[in-house]
């Protein structure tokens, strides 16, 4: 049989014994990667071979079965460890790396065999000291059931006292007969030693002892007792760096020599208890593979085609690195567009885990590092919380909602987030709970944020920035009929063959009954049909019990846009249509449109006249560039009033109001969207109603560049608007739409003032002055 080889100087695997092998040496490590880590960590049967010296090997080896692989990075070395379970012993046929041949060596039955009384007594003396309940039952199992040579290789595989080359020598014994030999002698020898075994102790003497500890077992606090010993094997089974061990053990002795009843020995036992929980040697094998990632990006998300690019640049990167150090993704968009979900998919295709922590409305910088352990009721941070939950060092870890970090009176969470971030200083990052240094630098950190305004600049510096908006009615119309409704209906527990969503049911339930840039209220809406399809269908099944198929019923159960109105009038709140409602514009009303962390929106704009001084009047919650981009307009207006042959407002006050008037409006996006409100008012001509228009002015009638072309586009057509007046300096932003809002809508892009106003207005006096 053709195993892959590990080659091992020191210790020897029997069968029925486990090992565990950290893997260092270049041969094994290459011999893991070519044959091993090929997607499976377990399954995996290994030839383990012995080294005696640095051209011999020894012509016994065992077969192992792999439990366990482990693989981390240090210093841009790859690591392994391998948990193996020893299985048979086998020949050596042929040694060829990173394989070998190997020929089982079959021990012949053992039932002939004579009780072996020395064998049996060392065996079961070693079964009385072991702490091991299963070790002790797998003894008397072997004893009950004559297995001498298993017994032995069990036997000999716990005495620790042997040297490396006498448990070769065991492991090479051909017959089961000088295996027993084998073991008794070196019972006895070591009986004499040290009295380990207490072999010499006459049967009578051992009972009367094995009583007696039984009864002091007794008295003792089994469950005190039992959890440092617990502790103490999940922390000996860890490979901590020197400095990190040093502590450790230094605080399990502390623990040891304390009293239970001390108030610090839970408090201690607690940080040791994570300690051991924590991950600090076991990662996940890195899989990245672009070809299966793209599909899993595809298969799981509708449109966003740039992000799914930018992701898959971003993880060649990492492949071609073999390390994230320093690649922090941010997506930042309105809610519910998926950066959560494109979060996941990442890290479903790195085969890393995934683990989510939620900044949103954190105030304190004792969430992200822990509070030190001598406050009460002292916690790790989340950071260190996560690694224990993943129980592995390098995950996928999506801080969520990072623009919802506050300083509040316990320090600043934003500058604890800084050092987590640093690729510098994260390799180790120091929790106050955890009080040791942490590496953190193996894992993938994938932030979110809906206004990436309000991160403060040095954090966001340390970001990549990936900007996603808000989807198209095609593109939602995909989503749902790919996505949403399959959720929605295994959700639900009904068949997709149980009912027909009408495409024109989707259509309204978009517009009618959502108004978002992402999907969830869509999601919501789907899920409302989904309960009220499940009700019928429980009600048709209520009505005969015993029935298999659906009595009087006629399936697919087909939801028209009528049904959606009559389902969703009660659930949801029809959205209102706010253009729809200021039609036919009055002279002095314009469309504007603005970007919030919701997605875009048009903005009325309304300018009235009174008789006055000139004065100017705002209300709406208005910012300072808000109020400045106004005085602006009316600037531009007198200057070139006399050209428009137009009144300037001198004797009038003029008032200018944005509706929403409880939420806070700023930005210069406005101008030109005040430019036409005021031009119209002036000349009492009132502008499109199918237009909505966005742009920074200058007192001298320049259009300049604003952000959020692709979202304010997007509202636009989803308030059934046709066109859209964007700054010319936007055009790059503006071609990179999705071809058909492209061709759906009448996008007019202006570089002045003059421009704007005449897409804005049609078969107007004002136009031929222009
Ligand atoms: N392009 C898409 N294709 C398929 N499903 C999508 C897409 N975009 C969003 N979804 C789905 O919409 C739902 C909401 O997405 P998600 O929770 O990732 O939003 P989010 O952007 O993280 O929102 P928030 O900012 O509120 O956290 C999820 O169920 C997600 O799968």
């Amino acid at each position: 049989m053709e195993l892959p080889v590990i080659f091992v100087a020191s210790g020897v695997l029997l069968p029925g014994a486990s090992l565990k092998i950290p893997v260092k040496s270049k041969l094994n490590v290459r011999t893991i990667e070519k044959v091993l880590s090929r997607g499976v960590v377990a399954n995996n049967y290994v030839a383990i071979a012995y080294k005696v010296s640095s051209e011999k090997v020894y012509e016994v080896a065992t077969i192992a079965y792999v439990e366990k692989l482990f693989g981390w990075t240090l210093n841009n070395s790859t690591q392994y460890s391998l948990d193996v379970v020893g299985l048979h012993r086998a020949n050596i046929e042929k040694l060829t790396i990173p394989t070998c041949t190997v020929s089982k060596i079959v021990d012949p039955k053992e039932v002939n065999m004579e009780p072996r009384e020395k064998l049996i007594t060392g065996a079961k003396s070693l079964a009385s000291n072991s702490t091991s309940s299963s070790f002790s039952n797998e003894i008397h199992n072997l004893i009950d059931e004559q297995e001498y040579g298993k017994l032995a290789d069990l036997c000999v595989s716990q005495m620790k006292s042997l040297g490396f080359m006498q448990h070769l020598e065991f492991l090479g014994t051909k017959t089961v007969e000088q295996r027993v030999e084998l073991c008794e002698k070196w019972m006895t020898d070591i009986g004499d030693n040290n009295n380990t075994l207490q072999l010499k102790v006459p049967n009578s003497l051992a009972l009367a002892n094995g009583n007696q500890q039984k009864k002091l077992n007794k008295r003792k606090i089994p469950n005190a007792k039992t959890q440092v010993e617990l502790l103490e094997e999940k922390l000996d089974a860890i490979e901590f760096s020197d400095e990190v061990s040093d502590r450790v053990f230094s605080e399990l002795q502390r623990l040891k020599n304390m009293n239970a009843q001390q108030s610090e020995y839970n408090v201690l036992v607690n940080w040791l208890e994570l300690v051991a929980a924590l991950p600090w040697s076991t990662s996940t094998v890195d899989d990245i593979e672009i070809n299966k990632s793209r599909a899993i990006l595809s298969d799981s998300h509708e449109a966003m085609h740039d992000v799914k690019q930018r992701v898959l640049e971003h993880l060649a990167v990492c492949k071609m690195n073999n390390s994230v150090k320093g690649m922090i993704l941010c997506f930042t968009g309105p809610p519910g567009i998926g950066k959560t979900s494109i979060a996941k998919a990442i890290a479903q295709s790195m085969g890393r885990k995934f683990h989510r922590v939620s900044l949103g409305g954190i105030r304190d910088e004792s969430d992200i590092r822990g509070h030190r352990r001598t406050y009460v009721a002292a916690m790790p941070g989340r950071i260190i919380e996560a690694l224990k939950q993943c129980k592995s060092n390098n995950p996928v870890l999506l801080l969520d909602e990072i623009d919802k970090l506050y300083s509040g009176n316990q320090g600043s969470p934003s500058a604890a987030l800084l050092e987590l971030l640093d690729p510098e200083q994260n390799s180790t990052f120091h929790d106050h709970y955890l009080n040791m240094p942490f590496d953190v630098s193996k894992i993938m950190f994938i932030t979110t944020a809906n206004d990436i305004e309000k991160l403060e600049p040095a954090l966001r510096d340390r970001l990549e920035i990936i900007e996603m908006s808000g989807y198209s009615l095609n593109e939602k119309l995909k989503i749902c009929e790919n996505h949403l409704l399959s959720r929605q209906l295994s959700k639900h527990c009904i068949s997709p063959d149980y009912v027909n969503l009408d495409r024109t049911a989707m259509v309204t339930m978009i517009e009618e009954y959502t108004m978002e840039a992402g999907v969830r209220q869509l999601e919501r809406n789907v899920g409302a049909i989904c309960r009220h399809v499940a009700l019928r269908l429980a009600e048709a099944l209520n009505s005969d019990p015993g029935a298999d198929v659906l009595p009087e019923m006629e399936l697919p159960i087909e939801i028209s846009d009528a049904d959606v109105h009559k389902i969703l009038k009660v659930k949801a709140m029809k959205r209102v249509r706010i253009v729809e409602k200021m039609r036919p514009l009055l002279p002095g009303v314009c469309f504007g449109l603005s970007v919030t962390t919701n997605g875009g929106r048009v903005m009325p704009i309304e300018a009235s006249k009174s008789k006055g001084t000139g004065k100017i009047v705002t209300t709406g919650h208005l910012g300072k560039v808000l109020n400045e981009s106004i005085l602006v307009a009316k600037g531009w207006l007198s200057a070139n009033a006399e050209r428009l042959g137009v009144k300037t407002f001198e004797e009038n006050d003029i008032h200018v109001h944005l509706p929403a008037g409880a939420i806070n409006k700023d930005g210069p996006s406005a101008g030109s969207g005040l430019a036409c409100a005021l031009v119209s008012l002036a000349t009492g001509v009132p502008l499109r109603s199918d237009a909505a228009v966005t742009g920074e002015i200058s007192l001298t009638g320049h259009v300049l560049p604003i952000g959020g072309v692709k979202e304010k586009v997007l509202a636009a057509q989803r308030e059934g608007l046709r066109r859209v007046v964007l700054p010319k300096s936007n055009e790059e932003e503006y071609s990179k739409m999705d071809l058909n809002i492209r061709q759906e809508m009448d996008v007019v892009l202006a570089d002045t003032i003059e421009e704007v106003i005449g897409a804005m207005m049609e078969n107007s006096p004002v136009l031929a002055k222009l």
